[in-house]
């Protein structure tokens, strides 16, 4: 199969990938309003053609919390993308290495921390979420900092799961549960099969000894509500913040007051974010929630966006309506199922090609000089 574009890689993801993984990403909560918004708000977005200008010589370079970036693009933390394809975390983390792009891992990742650390040079971000046994949280941004994490991206969104439907029909579990319909849908993703059978990493890697049952949806659900701390406030940043004692990132910011208050409590950078529109369906989209955002803190911190970002014209419209950089979640994740380390690969290079061209054709040379001029007036929230 011809692959020129994201959409295409979802195609083949959507073939190899076992329905109740491969469901698990493309998807959001309940009506999956917000998650669709994220695509079709970015999609609505025009530039403004220019042409008779030096375009030679282009420059998509950048920086992120310091480190520096091949294009203004990370790796969005996905829980189980280990099982889009066997040792998905490790995969993914090396193509990003290989890209020049950070790559961030999530609480919930089928490989370790230090699994994925011994396997990459490139320092990787560490997503974490907050559970209750504090004891258990302090262990984990210990683990962190001991594989060399350069950031830590604390996730304020998910402290109760939204409700994704799919996955209920599905019966998501990890590994997949033998009911008669997963053993049919399994036996024609043979490749997917193969891979699993070859690795060691089946379940939770970060979390191992600390979850009962993931054998199906329900104990999955009950865990996540058993652990995650639900009174999860800005207090909490300062002990997570000293334990930690580097670059911090807050994840999961859709309004100004809170965009404050993260940075009052200490956040380097925020993520203007609604997790892909698996949480509070309904929300708006990331793309209409980032300008107020970054009026809001733009000049004390880096701003950052996920949501929909889905080519190089994505990442472009973000960066001219403020954002320092963005993170790629299903973009990636599709390559992942499609092709394993050479699909991620594949969609980052998509995505930088992308990227360049549309600069070039907006009479651009260099990211750095990419404001809202680039973007049609009334077609960009504001
Ligand atoms: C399958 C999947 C799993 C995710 N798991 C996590 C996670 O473990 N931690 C987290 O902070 N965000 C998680 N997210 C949210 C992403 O980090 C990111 O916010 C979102 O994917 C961005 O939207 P996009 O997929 O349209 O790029 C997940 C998203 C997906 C699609
Ligand atoms: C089924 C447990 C998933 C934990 C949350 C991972 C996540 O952030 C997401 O699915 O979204």
């Amino acid at each position: 199969m011809t692959i020129t574009c994201v959409d295409d890689l979802q195609r083949l993801a959507r073939r190899r990938v076992p329905r109740m993984f491969y469901d698990y990403a493309d998807s959001g909560s309940w009506t999956e309003t917000t998650y669709h918004a994220n695509e079709t708000d970015l999609a609505a977005i025009r530039f403004r053609q220019k042409v008779m200008v030096d375009m030679s010589n282009r420059q998509l370079g950048t920086t992120m919390l310091g480190e520096s970036l091949a294009m203004p693009v990370a790796i969005a933390p996905t829980g189980l993308a280990g099982m889009q394809h066997a040792d998905g975390e490790i995969l993914a983390a090396r193509a990003a290495e290989r890209f020049g792009i950070p790559y961030t891992l999530s609480t919930m990742s089928i490989c370790s921390i230090e699994d994925v650390a011994a396997h990459t040079s490139r320092p990787i971000w560490f997503q974490l979420y907050v559970m209750k046994d504090k004891d258990y949280i302090a262990r984990l941004i210990d683990r962190a900092r001991a594989a060399g994490c350069s950031a830590l991206v604390l996730t304020a969104d998910l402290q109760i799961m939204g409700q994704r439907h799919k996955d209920v029909i599905n019966g998501l579990s990890v590994p997949p549960k033998p009911t008669l319909p997963t053993i049919a849908n399994l036996a024609t993703k043979w490749r997917w099969g193969l891979g699993m059978l070859r690795t060691k990493r089946r379940t939770f890697g970060n979390i191992a000894g600390h979850v009962d049952d993931a054998t199906n949806l329900e104990s999955l659900a009950a865990w996540t509500a058993s652990q995650f701390d639900t009174s999860l406030s800005w207090d909490d940043i300062k002990w997570i913040k000293d334990r930690w004692g580097g670059k911090l990132i807050i994840k999961g910011i859709m309004e100004p007051e809170d965009a404050r208050s993260a940075v009052d409590a200490g956040a380097d950078a925020i993520i203007v974010s609604n997790h892909g529109g698996r949480q509070l369906d309904g929300a708006l989209s990331s793309i209409q929630a980032l300008p107020g955002i970054v009026a809001a803190v733009g000049d004390r911190v880096e701003v950052h966006m996920d949501g929909g970002i889905r080519s190089g014209q994505d990442v472009l419209k973000a960066i001219a309506l403020g954002a320092r950089g963005v993170y790629i979640g299903r973009a990636y994740l599709y390559g992942l199922g499609a092709k394993g380390e050479e699909g991620v690969s594949e969609c980052l290079e998509i995505i930088r090609k992308e990227l360049d061209t549309t600069l070039a054709l907006c009479g651009l040379r260099d990211i750095q000089d990419v404001t809202s001029d680039i973007l049609v007036p009334g077609t960009y929230p504001e």
